[in-house]
């Protein structure tokens, strides 16, 4: 035997899916070593902790030697991967997000793979049986198994589909009965195959739509794109609602298809825009794979494994895909850039915008940010020509901007929430024949349930929070930590039955809107409506199939939807976010009531606006009303920049948790004291304070900001914060995170 080993470094470092900002170092065994050459980016089985309890981990590199003794290194069990199943270009991404955000490594490797990988399943399409009919089986005369009707019909689709064989699909959708198959074999009359099983989805064979000629904007938008495709760079295609901005995608996309080249195109949420993918599929011959958490774990390997092994050309994901690994990437689209769930919320807390971003550097591939609403981060960097940015200010094919009315709700009264006016719009408006789509972005019946007698308001066990009456599920509701107990009708505190509800959710509204309007069909959209998978494809077929209806629901109507016979949108609540806490308040409130006004009069027909609010004179109502977004965010802007706050100035927050009340304030105490140290002149720390709902499931939360105008100093001090916590937490019942450029301080 030839004594050289293919992997010649005797140790290993090891990411583990554990919440500790080391990698582990394992034994090579030598019988190993001669077999296989161990690289970054393989699966491997490892004891880890007590009882030599098995655990996956990536390989991150192998060394010469170990900072630890020899005797307490364990060896690693075994070898799950022939190849990387994470590539260089990706493994880098992980590296750099696990600094950038200050998340162990290992649970961003863990994080970036499907889970069926993460429990160490092998990384291969599952196989399936294939048949084919044998020389013999051909020659065969059907009529001789007349008296075995069942393998006469199987016989002769194997006959019929002799060049191409019977896959499992086609069998099923054929309607023979495979149980003949074993007879058949016997026979030698057909035979089998196992075959890699490689559909992501069915591919449904559609007709192929013809693309509209598009306008100037959008041709000179698509020009301009057209022109960065073989290079890193950053487009902003900022383009007011129903511009066209996925027709200006799709001739992209058309574009690099034709050099055999991937799209990644992300969205904030797959199943809100069944349209989307209709428009997808309608327009190119080609696998459209899609990544998003409704998905069995199968589903998503095999979606995960046609992208990387450059099967599926088109993969329309939600924030995780920015993960996939892919064979020849040449462009991420981001669509509706400003959605804050391109944030992760929990655990790791990446932004997939910016991290797409970054990839698309390391590719050097360019990224298209699209939104009729665009962040104020993005618009930063068009304003000072880091991103290239292309603006659509028509809107495509007859339409026109809907107006904007505002609607003072002093001193009037409302019928249940709307004003006399309003209703009376609402009634000329079906009576056209036309839509009306009412948004409010409260789900439930209502967010508040009292005692007439005694003030008593119903609220979690587990939050500093109410619960929303859900009367149709005879629920009360957390909306914080998702509990939830029976409906109360009397009270527990002085039993009066006097219960009453204060304030109206979608579920109310739509119960309201049943008695006002006697033979339009209501529609709700929200939460609790769509919650089944194909809930809301119902529902959109049944908008399309009604000329008069009335669509109620929260922000979800907001997402990218079309519906052309919509020509009045009713905005309930205009004050909502006016005054928020949070400094991001006005920024979200503008691009939600933007983007819902932007549903109305998107065909022919004109649209209008109703906006309902007891602050007409509102600088920000105002401005918004008569100059539109863009001017609404460049006063945002210059307050921001008065006030020093992001993205002229970047944060991160350290958040902690703990069960007793005071724990979580007095450890980031302690931190915010180790901090003040050594602080670097331009950093400033602001807290500990608590958040605004202290307790949430349970657990008493407090905050740390870290604030500063370099990202060098301010990373230096997280990086700190990072170590100093996860040392002195140890044996606390605390959790902390950290949140580098958080959307939400509080
Ligand atoms: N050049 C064109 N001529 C005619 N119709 C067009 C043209 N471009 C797009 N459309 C149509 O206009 C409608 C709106 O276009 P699209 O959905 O691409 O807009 P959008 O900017 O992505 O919208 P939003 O951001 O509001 O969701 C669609 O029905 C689309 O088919
Ligand atoms: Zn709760």
């Amino acid at each position: 035997m030839v004594d050289t080993l293919l992997t010649a470094h005797p140790y290993v470092k090891v990411a583990l899916n554990v919440p500790l900002r080391a990698t582990f170092d394992y034994k090579v065994p030598k019988a190993l070593a001669y077999r296989h050459e161990l690289r970054p980016g393989m699966r491997v089985k490892v004891p880890f902790g007590n009882g030599d309890r098995q655990a996956i981990g990536l390989v991150i590199e192998t060394v010469a030697q170990s900072d630890y003794p020899d005797a307490q290194i364990k060896p690693l069990t075994a070898l799950l991967d022939d190849s990387p199943i994470i590539d260089r270009e990706l493994f880098e991404l992980c590296v750099w997000a696990s600094r950038y955000y200050h998340h162990p490594l290992g649970e961003v490797f863990f994080h970036a793979l499907p889970t069926s990988l993460r429990k160490g399943e092998s990384a291969d399409f599952r196989s399936e049986t294939w048949w084919f009919v044998t020389e013999e089986g051909a020659a065969t005369d059907l009529e001789t198994l007349n008296r075995a009707k069942l393998q006469k019909a199987f016989l002769k689709a194997a006959q019929e589909h002799a060049t191409h064989g019977l896959s499992p699909h086609l069998i099923s959708v054929l309607d023979v009965n495979s149980s003949a198959t074993k007879a058949l074999e016997k026979k030698g009359l057909i035979r089998s195959e196992q075959r890699a099983f490689k559909r992501a989805r069915e591919t449904h064979a559609h007709q192929k739509q013809v693309p509209p000629t598009l306008n100037n904007e959008q041709a000179a938008a698509t020009k301009a794109l057209l022109a960065m495709k073989d290079e890193f760079g950053v487009a902003l295609l900022d383009g007011i609602t129903g511009s066209g901005k996925t027709e200006v995608f799709l001739r992209v996309i058309e574009a690099l298809l034709a050099e055999d080249k991937q799209i990644l195109v992300m969205v904030p949420e797959i199943g809100l825009t069944p349209q989307t993918l209709r428009r997808f599929e309608g327009r190119f011959n080609t696998d459209i794979v899609l990544m998003h958490s409704n998905m069995t774990d199968r589903e998503r390997l095999d979606a995960w494994l046609m992208v990387e092994k450059g099967d599926a050309k088109i993969i329309i994901g939600t924030r995780s895909s920015v993960f996939i690994p892919t064979l020849d990437l040449g462009l991420i689209i981001i669509d509706e850039e400003h959605d804050a769930s391109y944030k992760q919320h929990e655990g790791f807390r990446y932004h997939a915008r910016d991290l797409a971003i970054k990839r698309a550097q390391g590719l050097n591939i360019p990224v298209l940010l699209a939104s009729a609403t665009p962040s104020y981060e993005s618009l930063t960097n068009a304003l000072q020509k880091r991103y290239h940015w292309l603006k659509l200010r028509q809107r495509a094919g007859n339409a026109e901007l809907p107006e904007m009315e505002r609607i003072d709700l002093r001193g009037q009264t409302l019928k249940q929430g709307f004003s006399e006016h309003t209703l009376e719009r609402m009634k000329q408006t079906l009576e056209k024949k036309e839509q009306v789509l009412v948004f409010l972005n409260r789900r439930g019946y209502a967010p508040t349930l009292m005692c007439h007698q005694c003030g008593w308001i119903a609220s979690c066990d587990h939050c500093d929070a109410n619960l929303t009456v859900h009367k149709r599920a005879n629920k009360l509701h957390c909306h914080h930590c998702d509990s939830h107990k029976a409906l109360l009708h009397t009270c527990p505190d002085c039993q009066s039955d006097e219960l009453f509800t204060v304030g109206e959710g979608t579920e109310q509204v739509e119960g309201i809107l049943n008695q006002l309007f006697k033979n339009t069909p209501i529609l709700r959209i929200d939460r609790d409506s769509t919650q089944r998978k194909s809930a809301l494809t119902q529902i959109t077929q049944k908008i399309h199939e009604h000329d008069q209806a009335i669509l109620v629901g929260t922000q979800m109507l907001a997402k990218g939807h079309h519906f052309p016979n919509v020509t009045l949108v009713v905005i309930m609540d205009a004050d909502v976010g006016l005054f928020s806490s949070d400094f991001r308040g006005m920024e979200r409130t503008a691009q939600l009531i933007t983007q819902v006004a932007g549903r109305a009069g998107r065909a022919s027909k004109r649209g209008h606006v109703l906006l309902q609010t007891y602050h007409p004179e509102h600088p920000a109502i105002e401005c918004l009303c008569t100059q539109g977004y863009e001017a609404f965010a460049m006063d945002g802007l210059r307050e921001r920049q008065q006030l020093a706050l992001p993205p002229f100035q970047y944060q991160a927050i350290v958040r902690a948790e703990s069960a007793q009340e005071q724990q979580a304030m007095g450890v980031l105490m302690q931190l915010r004291n180790q901090l003040s140290v050594t602080l670097p002149d331009d950093m400033q720390i602001i807290g500990p304070y608590t958040a605004i709902i202290v307790r949430k499931a349970g657990q008493h939360r407090a905050l740390l900001c870290l604030k500063g105008t370099q990202r060098g100093p301010l990373h230096q001090c997280v990086a700190f914060a990072a170590q100093w916590l996860e040392q002195n937490t140890k044996n606390q019942r605390i959790r902390f995170a950290i949140d580098v450029d958080p959307l939400e301080t509080f």
